[in-house]
């Protein structure tokens, strides 16, 4: 008798496994930090080495937490940082180029081309996204353009390229499966959202040969199964999914106008629009929520690069924290006379925004500032942020808020109570906050037990679901009004005149 499902998350920051039982509760946990390398302003690196042998320790690690073996999992499912790129030669599986992963700007030049030519609309309406070096169209035509001799040997289909999860599965299967998810797919400018296949428009204009590609499943497939020798007897893997489309699932976002956003290293807002891709007219991404039995849930998405990582700014970069926990801690002590902002443009702008250029900036310093203002500052922001998505997907989505906006919460940074309670004083609206916060990595267990009956059918899941706390917006509206004021005018001065 199977006893759990094995999740596999691979974080921009972490690796972790996670086994959990058919009642949805956790039996064991691995996780380790895996290092990113700034070799340049704006640019960021993996080790693809680093990517694999964590998240395979992790795997072993969890087995081992709870004496399991392979015959004790029913399925693996994973779920991934999205959109970073791996190229790998097809025979020997070594990788042509280090991981260039999502916060990546190098590819910016490249963007701001293609949008001078007028490629924008065509490509937004084709793959939901827009030009930007975040996804994996451009990463991919660089890697071809800078290894020598990798564009004629992509053209003769001898490498091939992955997101994170088709890294992952190449190298669980030993090189015998590659194939993504269609939500992994729609993160790399090259994929039709309407249609799920490749586009060949697509490949031509961002110049990717087609024999690079993975094969594109649904979100609960079978993707094969694990090497024998990597777990001494081959595991079933079912489950794939996007990090932020699998807290979708984890969070039971499976009707129309739920919501949910997932705080990490970035934020990421997604808001379930049903099987209709809705157009974003305010800088939005239209992506693929889930795909399962062949039908498409579509979600408006906003991007934000910078949430957890401000924090972890605070703590290693200035060195005015010693835990991440320091900061909730601090903000809560903050002098409320000063107006201290912080617009973490440290990679640009995302949504709405999309300001690759762009770089950081705190307003209101003055010789009283301290510790404290800068961690409220840092923390605000990623409130700040949220609001601005959350009000261009009001302006979007005439199906969003009717019945009252309530946003489920998960991620790290979600475990602060200062930015949760903030938030919802900035949104004005409802923050819920799960028993399960680890959304993302319950998101792939689930689709990777959804066929086997390892899972209960959705709606028992989502009626499954409950609720740690609720934050309700406590902060009167002429302060809430005036820092929100605050904000604006902060990132007017950043941006200049649009
Ligand atoms: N108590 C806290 N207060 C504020 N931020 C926190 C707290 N705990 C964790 N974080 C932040 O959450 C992030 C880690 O969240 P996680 O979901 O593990 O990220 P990822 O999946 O991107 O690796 C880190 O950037 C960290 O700074
Ligand atoms: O690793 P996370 O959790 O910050 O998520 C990264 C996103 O998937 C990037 O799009």
């Amino acid at each position: 008798m199977t006893r759990y499902v094995l999740a596999l998350d691979q974080g921009t920051t972490s690796s972790r496994a996670v086994l959990v039982r058919p009642d949805t509760s956790i039996a064991a946990e691995a996780r380790q930090e895996l290092p990113q390398h700034f070799p340049a302003s704006g640019h960021v690196e993996q080790e693809p080495q680093d990517i694999w042998s964590t998240t395979l320790s992790c795997a072993h690690a969890a087995l081992n937490a709870v004496g399991a073996g392979p015959a004790d999992i029913a399925a693996i499912g994973i779920t991934n940082q999205r959109e970073t790129t791996l190229v790998w030669e097809r025979d020997t599986g070594r990788v042509i180029h280090r991981a260039i992963v999502w916060q990546d700007r190098r590819t910016a030049p490249d963007c701001a081309r293609l949008m001078a030519e007028g490629h924008g609309a065509k490509v937004s309406a084709i793959t939901g996204l827009v030009i930007d070096p975040y996804f994996s169209a451009t990463k991919i035509a660089h890697i071809l353009d800078t290894v020598p001799g990798a564009r004629a040997r992509a053209e003769r289909g001898e490498l091939a390229f992955g997101t994170v999860d088709t890294f992952l599965l190449w190298r669980l299967t030993g090189g015998r499966v590659h194939a993504t998810d269609a939500t992994n797919a729609a993160r790399t400018l090259l994929f039709d959202i309407h249609t799920g296949q490749w586009d060949g428009e697509m490949l031509a204009l961002f110049r990717v040969p087609a024999a690079l590609l993975p094969q594109v499943k649904d979100c609960a497939a079978d993707f094969g199964a694990t090497d024998p020798d990597l777990f001494g007897a081959p595991i079933p893997i079912r489950g794939m999914a996007g990090d932020q489309q699998a807290a979708v699932v984890g969070q039971a976002c499976f009707a129309p106008g739920m919501m949910k956003s997932t705080y990490g290293t970035g934020c990421f807002a997604l808001l379930n629009t049903g099987g209709t891709p809705v157009a974003s007219r305010h800088r939005l991404l239209t992506t693929i929520a889930y795909q399962l039995d062949g039908r498409r849930t579509y979600a408006l998405e906003g991007a934000i690069f910078i949430a957890g990582a401000a924090v972890q700014w605070l703590r290693d970069g200035l060195k005015v924290i010693e835990t991440a926990a320091d900061a909730d801690r601090l903000a809560a002590t903050a002098d409320a006379g000063q107006d201290v902002i912080l617009v973490p443009a440290f990679v640009g702008l995302g949504a709405p925004y999309w300001r690759p250029e762009t770089r950081g900036a705190l307003f209101g310093l003055t010789r009283a500032t301290s510790a404290a203002e800068l961690s409220r500052a840092a923390l605000e922001s990623v409130c700040f942020q949220t609001l601005d998505l959350l009000e261009a997907m009001h302006a979007d989505w005439a199906g969003f808020g009717g019945g009252g906006t309530v946003l489920r919460v998960d991620g790290g940074m979600a475990a602060s109570d200062f930015t949760m309670q903030r938030l919802s004083d900035l949104i004005g609206a409802p923050v819920d906050r799960p028993h399960v916060r680890e959304a993302t990595v319950l998101g792939a267990a689930y689709l990777a037990g959804l066929e086997s009956g390892f899972f209960p059918p959705p709606d028992v899941f989502a009626a499954n679901w409950r609720r740690e706390r609720r934050f309700e917006p406590a902060m009167e509206g002429t302060e809430r009004r005036r820092r929100i004021g605050l904000w604006r005018e902060a990132v007017g001065r950043l941006l200049g005149p649009p």
